[in-house]
């Protein structure tokens, strides 16, 4: 990829930038930018053009996506065990698709760095009082207070410091023997144990276990065989803070071409996808994989326009088209997108994000997510992908490994009243270990690749 001769990192400042906080202390915001342009790059160049080749294999119908974590990490619930638990299910969740369907998952986690969120409305109510939205742990605090919802620049490197240290810790777990095959009965948290998804990955862990031991009598040398002890991860979070993004954007000499530095895949969410907005205009002018969110509003004329210019070269692995219709649109507004980008003669990758469409309110006031639509929106994207022929190549969750209750119905059929025992995202509800691998196993029963 060459460097875009009329693009520069700052050249998204032109154009109208949605979502981004205005922060009280211009001056602050300018220190924290220019401190941040003097820290190391998080990721690789290489990294990220790795992962673009993977994707890319992916979007040939070789391999698939499994993208997922939390909706917005927390600078407050930091530690080992959160990061440790969600890397946790998505090993589970791969292997049970590897093993299976002998099908190859790429693993992308939404973390280390998955700190901004966009808001519907710019201001929350309670009690009669207003104030500021919760924009992630980046901007602002989520407390119901004016002091936490004052947006402020220190967040940036607050920002970048949890995604270094999460980052690490998720080098060391996907590198460090964690993630070695033959540990697979380890991955199980022992709250999932005892619940019959936990027995049928018990079950499939003996399995592998078995063939692991088989091969190994059989003279098969496992120390010789990297894939057997490692794993690569891959982060992504949404490209949303501009400031943040620009800052960290770093030239490599040896590709010739710009790159985010602050995670290895970045997406363009619905709310911030207008091709003349500054998102859009910042995310053309670098290497990195590039993910796309498509809500029904979506026509295939905006697809179109938006892959000319996001992807100019028709490049695979360069986009990942992540639709989330919703359950009760995917069937009217999926297909058509299909169609026209497959008569375009393009190749992206197609994921689902069942979450993002299916939100709705509890009769006691939370933000929830019924299991069913997830299911049903699954359902219809691989059914439209059959109708269209085209490849429906991976899933997008909002996900936690740890013992959440946000989402509603899934194997402990949680009612509203049920929300309340464990909910404790600061945004949007996210599935809990057990109810992501229940989605998982469900579609991959039979699987397709
Ligand atoms: O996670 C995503 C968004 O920030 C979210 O869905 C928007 O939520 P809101 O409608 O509560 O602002
Ligand atoms: C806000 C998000 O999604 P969307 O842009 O699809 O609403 C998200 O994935 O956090």
């Amino acid at each position: 990829m060459s460097p875009l001769q009329d693009w520069r990192p700052s050249s998204w400042r032109s154009r109208a930038a949605l979502q981004l906080p205005s922060y009280p202390d211009v001056e602050a915001l300018r220190q924290t930018e220019q401190r941040l342009c003097g820290l190391p790059s998080l990721i690789f160049p290489g990294e990220a053009l790795q992962l673009r080749e993977r994707l890319a294999d992916v979007s040939r119908g070789k391999s698939f996506l499994l993208q997922g974590g939390d909706c917005a990490e927390s600078f407050d619930e930091f530690g080992q065990e959160p990061v440790e638990s969600t890397f946790r299910v998505i090993l589970q969740m791969a292997v049970v698709l590897t093993y299976a369907a002998a099908c190859p998952v790429v693993k992308v986690g939404r973390i280390a760095g998955q700190f901004a969120k966009p808001r519907s409305s710019e201001m929350e109510q309670q009690e009669g009082e207003s104030l500021p939205s919760y924009r992630g742990d980046i901007i602002n605090g989520s407390a119901f207070t004016a002091d936490a919802r004052q947006p402020d620049p220190a967040r940036l490197l607050g920002a970048y410091s949890h995604s270094a240290t999460t980052l690490n810790l998720l080098r060391a777990l996907a590198q460090g023997g964690f993630a070695d095959l033959h540990e697979v009965h380890r991955w199980t948290a022992d709250f999932v144990r005892r619940s019959p998804q936990g027995e049928r990955f018990e079950e499939l862990a003996d399995r592998i276990t078995q063939s692991l031991a088989f091969m190994e009598a059989c003279g098969f040398d496992a120390a010789r065989a990297p894939q057997l002890h490692a794993v690569e991860f891959y982060t992504s979070h949404e490209a949303l803070h501009l400031h943040y993004e620009e800052a960290l954007t770093r030239f490599s000499e040896r590709n010739g071409a710009w790159y985010g530095g602050s995670a290895h895949m970045l997406w363009l969410g619905e709310r911030t996808r207008q091709l003349d907005g500054a998102h859009v205009e910042y995310l053309r002018g670098i290497g990195n994989p590039i993910g796309v969110k498509l809500g029904p509003s979506a026509s295939a004329d905006d697809l179109l326009r938006l892959m000319d210019v996001l992807d100019p070269g028709g490049d695979p692995g360069r986009l990942v088209l992540i639709t989330r219709m919703g359950s009760d649109k995917v069937a009217d507004r999926l297909p058509p997108l299909l169609r026209a980008v497959h008569r375009a003669g393009r190749r992206p990758v197609w994921c689902c994000d069942p979450m993002h469409g299916n939100t709705v309110t509890s009769s006691n006031g939370y933000k929830t997510r019924d299991f069913e639509r997830i299911l049903q929106e699954l359902q219809g994207f691989f059914a439209a992908h059959g109708q269209e022929g085209t490849y429906p190549g991976g899933l997008h969750f909002e996900m936690t490994g740890q013992d959440v209750t946000e989402c509603r119905g899934g194997a402990q059929a949680l009612t509203d009243e049920g929300l309340a025992a464990r909910y404790r995202s600061a945004c949007d509800p996210r599935l809990n270990g057990s109810t992501a691998r229940r989605a998982w196993s469900w579609l991959f029963g039979s699987p397709t690749c």
